[in-house]
């Protein structure tokens, strides 16, 4: 059989995707209920077995949700490009780190997708090998470690290339909860968030997005790389003794990770904490659980309580930081390939 006359297909580039964890197309019902639908049918996020789960999801949780949090998202939506604000950062990360690392030369090609919603892992996967990537790195931007977030990407990367005929080489990138890089742009910003302040914090709540208790119980490090990244932040910024590290984002009825965080800072006043700072490092761009959940709903229950002062740090977001800790993810996770 004679080869066509596209052979060989282009190669020789090495495809660096950033995913994050993906947002609803829109804010009203449908593209709420349908990206409601994928995060929630994944069994990496919902362990329950799809008989018993299932039937809840689709006759109770999808009628109700996607027009509760629809409205939540309406209040952090970026209404200039029509788009959830996890989108809009990545984005802008992607295009600071091909600027950043450009130098590099055009070997390296730099594109980014969301694990649910669009635009997805599969297309992108695609479209870097059309370019002529035949190595890839797949970096999830959770710093810390979760079967229901990072393990999902990688779930939905090899998804991509059982379809392929060329796969590229791959790699995953590793979990980065204790990389000096990363830590040292969390106290920067923890440092340059509480020297803009006018009020000094009695307290400061370092809030991670909670998984269900026995998700850890089950072997999940989850638990151990948050405790380990809120210890070297404590030790980083000599703040460690203000430090309470709690768990929010609760889903369903069953026990998560413990403290809550709604919990905490409504406890926060009565017990003569009244000025309080929240970080949520294990979010690497803000989102509806930092915009609206810790920036609306907790400041509000807060200042309910009796508190007098909340204020929440961004997340490391397109900061010269945050690009200084994605520099760091791929010189590292390239090696040998540059
Ligand atoms: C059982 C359900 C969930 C688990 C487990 C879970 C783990 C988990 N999630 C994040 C990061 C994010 N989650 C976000 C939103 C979100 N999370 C869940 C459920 C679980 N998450 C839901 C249903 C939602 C959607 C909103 C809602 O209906 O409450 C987001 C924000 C996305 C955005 O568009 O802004 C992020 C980010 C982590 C890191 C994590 C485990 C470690
Ligand atoms: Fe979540
Ligand atoms: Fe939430």
């Amino acid at each position: 059989m004679t080869p066509s006359t596209n052979h060989p297909p282009p190669f020789g580039k090495i495809g660096v995707l950033l995913v994050n964890l993906g947002t609803p197309e829109g804010t009203s019902y449908w593209p709420m209920r349908r990206y409601l639908a994928e995060f929630l049918s994944d069994r990496r996020v919902i362990e329950t077995s799809p008989a018993l789960w299932l039937p809840v999801l689709h006759l109770m949780v999808l009628s109700s949700r996607p027009t509760q949090k629809g409205k939540d998202y309406q209040a952090i939506w970026n209404h200039e490009r029509d788009e959830g604000p996890l989108k809009t950062v990545t984005r802008s990360q992607t295009e600071k780190l091909a600027a950043r690392l450009a130098p590099l030369g055009d070997r390296l090609a730099f594109d980014w997708a969301m694990r649910y919603g669009k635009p997805s892992i599969a297309e992108k996967i695609l479209a870097l090998q059309a370019e002529g990537c035949d190595r890839l790195l797949v970096a999830p931007l959770y710093p810390q470690y979760c079967a229901a977030t990072s393990a999902t990407v990688a779930d939905k990367t090899f998804d991509a290339l059982k379809q392929m005929r060329w796969q590229p080489t791959l790699r995953i990138a590793a979990p980065f909860f204790d990389r000096p890089a990363y830590i040292d742009a969390l106290a920067a910003s923890l440092r340059d968030q509480l020297s803009q302040l006018a009020f000094k914090p009695d307290k400061i709540v370092v809030s991670w997005h909670g998984i269900p208790k026995d998700y850890s119980e089950k072997g999940d490090p989850y638990f151990c790389h948050c405790s380990k990244t809120t210890r070297l932040l404590g030790e980083s910024t000599g703040l460690r003794d203000k430090m309470l590290m709690t768990f929010q984002s609760q889903f369903g009825p069953k026990e998560w990770l413990q403290p809550y965080t709604l919990a905490t800072v409504q406890g926060l006043p009565a017990q003569g904490a009244r000025n309080v700072v929240v970080i949520a490092p294990g979010f690497f761009a803000d989102c509806l659980e930092t915009l609206e959940e810790l920036g609306g709903e907790n400041r509000h229950a807060f200042l309910e309580a009796g508190g007098e002062n909340f204020a929440v740090v961004p997340c490391l977001n397109d900061s010269r930081e945050a690009i200084d800790v994605l520099e760091d993810i791929v010189r590292t996770e390239t090696a040998g390939w540059i």
